[in-house]
């Protein structure tokens, strides 16, 4: 098992309510997890917790099997794509080989096959052309696609990303998610939150739903996001619509549409 969580519990404060109750989840190689929840439910938080970034109360995290995993193996092992980064004015080819910083000797710096691969990073996202473009010149969905070549560069085997395909049209949605995929089918294991749960179909993943901050749904993604339990989850009717005789779409229906 790459990743496992159990019995997570996390307050922002001491005494605040927990943001994180009795949260456990495991992901093994070649698994996608999807996480799923209304706003403020704690996905990000949960993520945080996982790479170490915040500290929780109480519970494990395990790594490979292991405990307190020091810092420089654990950039090694896992990449964490944020909602939105920071990348000031360096070049797009800059973010992307930032990736490559834990494979580095202390204070080498990046060599012609970290560039080669940030390069091809940045290709397999479709932003080759703005490699030279500084991250602060690019439009929403570039930087998103920016910071996911930047964990491609990083060759981790654990992908933890936060809403990757949030600003993404539906191209680009559809080249995140075959890269996302195909990143399973050779072996990666990614835990990926999402507001759409037809990715979490598209992507054949397993769904782990949060909601008050404890685990409403777990299962895999055909089987569990039926249109009863997405609308308990959102707290609004959702229906769910078949391709091909599978689930396919989620589809909210607005108050004029409630039967
Ligand atoms: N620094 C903070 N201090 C106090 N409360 C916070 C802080 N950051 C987040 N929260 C609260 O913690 C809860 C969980 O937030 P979190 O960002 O994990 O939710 P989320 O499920 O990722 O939400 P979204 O889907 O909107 O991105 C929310 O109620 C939020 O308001």
């Amino acid at each position: 098992m790459i990743l496992h969580a159990e019995q997570l519990v996390y307050r922002h404060a001491p005494g605040a309510p927990p943001v994180l109750d009795d949260v456990s989840l495991a992901l093994d190689a070649g698994e996608i997890l999807c996480l799923l929840g209304p706003n403020g439910t704690g996905k990000t938080t949960l993520l945080r917790c996982l790479i170490g970034s915040l500290q929780p109360e109480s519970g494990s995290i395990r790594i490979d099997g292991e405990r307190d995993v020091p810092a420089r193996r654990r950039a090694l092992t896992l990449a964490y794509v944020p909602q939105a980064g920071v990348g000031g004015s360096l070049s797009l080819l800059d973010v992307a080989l930032m990736g490559r910083t834990p494979h580095l000797r202390p204070l080498a710096m990046p060599g012609a096959r970290d560039r080669r691969l940030a390069l091809e990073a940045l290709e397999r996202v479709g932003i080759a052309h703005l490699a030279q473009r500084p991250f602060d010149r690019v439009s929403g969905g570039e930087r998103q696609l920016a910071l996911i070549a930047r964990a491609l560069a990083q060759q981790p085997r654990l992908f933890l990303m936060d809403e990757p395909t949030a600003s993404l049209d539906l191209g680009n949605q559809a080249r995140v998610l075959s890269t996302l995929r195909a990143l399973a089918d050779d072996g990666l294991a990614l835990l990926v939150t999402s507001h759409q749960p037809d990715h979490a179909l598209l992507l054949d993943a397993r769904v782990a739903a949060l909601r008050d901050g404890r685990i409403h749904t777990a299962g895999h993604a055909t089987e569990v996001l039926q249109a009863h339990t997405l609308s308990a989850l959102y707290d609004t009717p959702i229906d769910v619509l078949a391709r091909n005789g599978a689930p396919a779409a989620c589809v909210p229906r607005l108050r004029s549409q409630a039967r």
